[in-house]
């Protein structure tokens, strides 16, 4: 008779629980400079600091004339001033002619405004007029100081923070990276994580159908889960439903490897391995219970300083047991501050009537309606449910309850990559 019970006792923790557990075992990956056109989505393992103000001269703001101001006071309509061009001064070029009192020079945007110009009016402002062999501008109205000129550090002063370390590098921060000149970057090597699915039915997804059979499509969905929280992916060939060779298979994983992710085979069933696999003396379990569903049976145990996650088979709780355990563990990898799916407060659009006694994450997706955030409830939602991952943008947090909560109850709601309010 096969005996359930050497999976071991399972006692189950709460969500937070589990994240602190997993926390405590986390380390910063080591660190590799790299060329900043490669750096998007990858995080900074410095702090930098503004080399230079910017912008660090003073730039025109348009495409007009550079003027003393005070040479336009008491300009009007019927009273127009009239000042002399002196100057070219396009982008790129130094002003060549130092400016008086009754002198003007023709200067775009972006070009350095000379030294001696407090203010630039734009060409629509002014009337030019050619006489006597000079080129003059008529201005009608007075100029204000300033006036179109950005002063020097108007937007990041010399020594000020530009960004911290941890920071995820998207295109802002890419642009200011090179605006700086700061061509490469030191950032967080990826944790390279290793997928394994375990389960004697599944298929590989170029094989044809067999009867009993399915393809692994979780190995597939985490590879892209992973990839998105900022890993990089190796996924292995599927094991067997056999202790001996996971176990084989998961030590060298873990040679290779910064963390090891399986699927599948964590509940009680007779041939579900991991749960075994994960009481053995080289790993030291951290829960393999969670009053969370799907994904209860989501466990994680630890070998010297990497962790394994396993992940349960069915879809939906593979799905979510990444993005509560796994992401974070790769964001706080490579520095990240706040590696926890964002949460807002979102109002339940139609009633929940399953009862639970543990915490539900549930697939939805969010709506603006008369601002306001709706979420609406996977139609489909249970644990093995694959389809409706594709239609989620969030998980309604669905607290323990013993009754329906009704459509109109406010909710939290945790966002999922791909919201748009991220
Ligand atoms: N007697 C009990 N049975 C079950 C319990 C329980 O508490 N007592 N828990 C149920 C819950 S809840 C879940 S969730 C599942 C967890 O199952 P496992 O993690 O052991 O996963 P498997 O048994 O290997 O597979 C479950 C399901 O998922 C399919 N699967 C597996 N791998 C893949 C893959 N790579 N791609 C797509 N689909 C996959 C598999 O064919 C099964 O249909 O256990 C319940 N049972
Ligand atoms: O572990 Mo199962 O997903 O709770 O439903
Ligand atoms: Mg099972």
């Amino acid at each position: 008779m096969i005996d359930n019970l050497s999976k071991g006792p399972r006692n189950a923790i709460s969500v937070k629980e589990a994240q602190q557990r997993i926390l405590s075992q986390l380390h910063l990956g080591g660190n590799e400079r790299i060329d900043l056109s490669e750096a998007r989505g990858r995080y900074l393992a410095e702090t930098i600091l503004a080399p230079h103000p910017y912008p660090h001269f003073r730039r025109a703001g348009m495409d007009g004339f550079a003027i003393i101001s005070q040479d336009t006071c008491g300009a009007q309509t019927d009273q127009p001033v009239w000042l002399e061009i002196v100057d070219e001064i396009p982008a790129g070029a130094l002003p060549s002619i130092s400016l008086e009192s009754g002198l003007a020079s023709r200067i775009m945007t972006g070009a350095k405004v000379p030294d001696e110009a407090d203010a630039v009016v734009m060409f629509e402002m002014t009337e030019q007029i050619e006489q006597g062999g000079r080129t003059t501008i008529q201005i009608k109205r007075e100029i204000e100081p300033g006036k179109n000129i950005t002063p020097i550090g108007f937007e990041i002063k010399q020594d000020d923070l530009l960004i911290k370390e941890g920071t995820r590098i998207s295109s802002g921060e890419i642009s200011v990276l090179a605006t700086f000149g700061i061509h490469q970057v030191l950032v967080y090597k990826k944790p390279v994580v290793a997928i394994f699915s375990t389960g004697s039915e599944l298929l590989d997804i170029d094989e044809a159908l067999q009867d009993g059979k399915i393809r692994n499509s979780n190995a597939y969905m985490l590879a892209c889960q992973i990839r998105d929280a900022g890993g990089e992916v190796i996924i292995l060939d599927a094991i067997p439903d056999d202790l001996q060779i996971a176990k084989a298979r998961v030590t060298e994983a873990f040679e290779l490897y910064d963390m090891v992710v399986t699927t599948g085979g964590v509940s009680v069933g007779d041939f579900d391995i991991m749960a075994d696999l994960v009481q053995g003396e080289e790993l030291t379990l951290l829960f393999n219970k969670v009053t969370m569903r799907p994904g209860s049976v989501t466990t994680a145990a630890v070998r010297g300083r990497k962790l394994l996650f396993a992940l349960s088979g069915n879809p939906g709780a593979c799905f979510v047991g990444c993005e509560m355990f796994v992401r974070p563990a790769i964001g706080v990898m490579q520095g990240k501050d706040h590696p926890f799916l964002k949460e807002i407060t979102g109002i339940l659009a139609t009633d929940f009537n399953k009862i639970n006694n543990f915490t539900r994450f549930v697939r939805g997706h969010l709506a603006y309606e008369e601002g306001q955030v709706l979420v609406y409830p996977a139609s489909l939602d249970e644990s093995s449910v694959m389809v409706t991952i594709k239609d989620s943008d969030c998980l309604i947090v669905i607290p323990p309850v013993s009754q329906a909560v009704p459509k109109g109850q406010k909710v939290q709601v945790l966002l999922l990559d791909g919201s748009g309010i991220l």
